[in-house]
């Protein structure tokens, strides 16, 4: 069972500056996401949205500036911030060619954590992932299943941090409003959870944050009021705003 706090920040990224190649790609990034809640960083095409995620795993170094999960710095705690953080890239890293049970298996052998059948059944259960498709090959899985699969698999290493990159594009309504139920569940039971997308309307439909990137800036945040959504044509006019900081 995971501890809510939710005064802690659980990621967070301070005066973050990320160089690729001599280039300032981030330049300055300050946010925080606490435990519980859904936090999305917004940006269009060359933003920055990936560059800030693969800091956040360790893959790119802070130039100054520091990224910190659960209060440790990234580039020092590799092993520790992997663990703790479940990645779910755009197109989910599962091998095609096994089933979901396999996949989840040998990802959890892997990381040597033991889980008997019933727990695996238990994940699958929360995910939602028909039973039916549980031992069928993932190739013949939609985006949705993958995702799904890919969440059973984090519930199972206990991972209560969540990245997720564009998690939402190629998903049909009725997946993506299954997705959003699942995050929300997520983050009601404590976990942490920052996507980065494109998407101004799907963000707006699941986060109680936004924080809008542009040119590797931070340039406007915004809450979601108690019990409501962010307004998709605030935060749609602030997005199309170009040039504006
Ligand atoms: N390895 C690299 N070499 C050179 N430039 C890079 C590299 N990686 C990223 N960049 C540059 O950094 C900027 C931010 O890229 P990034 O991929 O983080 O943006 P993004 O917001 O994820 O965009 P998209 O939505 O198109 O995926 C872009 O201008 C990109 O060209």
């Amino acid at each position: 069972m995971i501890e809510i706090d939710q005064a802690k920040a659980v990621i967070e990224a301070n005066s973050l500056c990320v160089n690729i190649k001599n280039n300032p790609i981030l330049k300055g990034l300050n946010f925080q996401v606490k435990a519980g809640e859904i936090y999305a960083l917004l940006g269009g095409n060359g933003a920055g949205k990936s560059t800030t995620l693969k800091t956040l795993l360790g893959f790119n170094a802070p130039s100054s500036g520091s990224v910190k999960v659960d209060g440790k710095e990234v580039v020092k705690a590799l092993n520790l911030v992997r663990e703790k953080t479940a990645y779910l890239p755009e197109s989910a890293t599962l091998y095609t060619h096994l089933t979901a049970r396999e996949n989840v298996k040998y990802f959890l052998s892997l990381a040597d954590i033991k889980k008997s059948d019933a727990e695996v059944n238990q994940a699958f259960d929360r995910v939602a992932l028909q039973e039916k498709a549980r031992d069928r090959h993932m190739q013949t899985y939609s985006k949705g299943m993958r995702q799904k699969t890919a969440i059973a698999l984090a519930l199972l290493r206990e991972a209560p941090i969540f990245l997720l990159d564009e998690p939402t594009s190629g998903l049909d309504p009725v997946a993506i409003d299954e997705f959003n139920q699942l995050v929300r569940e997520l983050a009601s039971g404590g976990a942490t959870i920052l996507m980065v997308t494109h998407d101004v309307y799907g963000a707006c439909q699941v986060a109680d944050r936004i924080g809008l990137l542009r040119d590797g800036e931070l340039v406007g945040e915004f809450s979601a009021p108690q019990n409501g959504q962010i307004e998709t044509e605030q935060v749609h006019a602030a997005f199309a705003q170009r040039g504006a900081a």
